[in-house]
């Protein structure tokens, strides 16, 4: 874990550099892959990626803002959940009324409003809508949304379940029987359950991850001709 994090650091440098002469997209698909695979976890690449944001340097804090947004495209509800809270949202508009950049300060909100549409029919990420309404209230002009600006990908990896008991062989957990969890439907399992693993490219998963049985056989099962 520790390596994916320094692997992590090393390619959100690489791709907010502000040598930098255009976006450097394969590394910020490969940032978005490791937040998608949990090969860092969210909390710390967005505090990551927040420190380069507020770098005085514009690039560096514009190239900031366009791995965030590719982050929020891309990862689901991995970064969802923590881009759509009260705190993160004051973070946001604290760095609005203090960014010296005009383009830093426009981008932010493009971003914020954006998410709001894209958010606009999940009740659980309404911060997102009442930030906006608040700023609009407040005064802040909001550049024209762009529907296109407001698409996600549907398709990442399901949020892990918790359970005492294997969701397969309903075998009870202990300090033996240990806990493991199927990449593909997040489901909870034993050892003996969740044996295989699979590569699942339709989460842009590439690497081999663990994998219950059902889903094993699914992934892997001969496409039909
Ligand atoms: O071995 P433990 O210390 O119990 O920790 C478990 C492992 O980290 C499992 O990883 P894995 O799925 O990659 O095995 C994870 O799925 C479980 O939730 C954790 O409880
Ligand atoms: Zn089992
Ligand atoms: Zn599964």
């Amino acid at each position: 874990m520790f390596r994916s994090s320094t692997n992590f650091d090393k390619l959100l440098d690489k791709a907010t550099s502000h040598l930098q002469l255009e976006p450097d997209w394969p590394t910020i698909m490969q940032i978005c892959d490791l937040i998608r695979q949990s090969d860092v976890q969210p909390k710390g690449a967005l505090a990551a990626i927040k420190k380069k944001m507020i770098n005085l340097n514009p690039h560096v804090a514009l190239y900031a803002l366009l791995v965030l947004e590719s982050c929020v495209k891309n990862c689901g509800t991995l970064i969802h959940d923590e881009i759509a809270t009260k705190q993160y949202m004051e973070q946001l508009k604290e760095l609005v009324k203090t960014s010296p950049h005009e383009n830093v300060r426009m981008k932010i909100l493009e971003l914020i409003q954006a998410w709001a549409h894209a958010f606009r029919h999940s009740p659980k990420y309404r911060t997102v809508q009442d930030t906006v309404n608040i700023m609009k209230a407040e005064g802040y002009q909001f550049p024209a949304l762009k529907e296109s600006d407001a698409m996600f990908r549907a398709d990442t990896a399901p949020a892990w379940a918790d359970g005492e008991v294997c969701h397969r062989c309903r075998v009870n957990f202990s300090m033996v029987q240990r806990k493991h969890h199927c990449r593909a439907c997040g489901q909870v399992f034993c050892a003996q359950c969740s044996s295989k693993v699979s590569t699942l490219p339709k989460f842009g998963i590439e690497k081999e991850v663990r994998v219950c049985e059902a889903c094993y056989e699914q992934v892997n099962k001969p496409s039909a001709i």
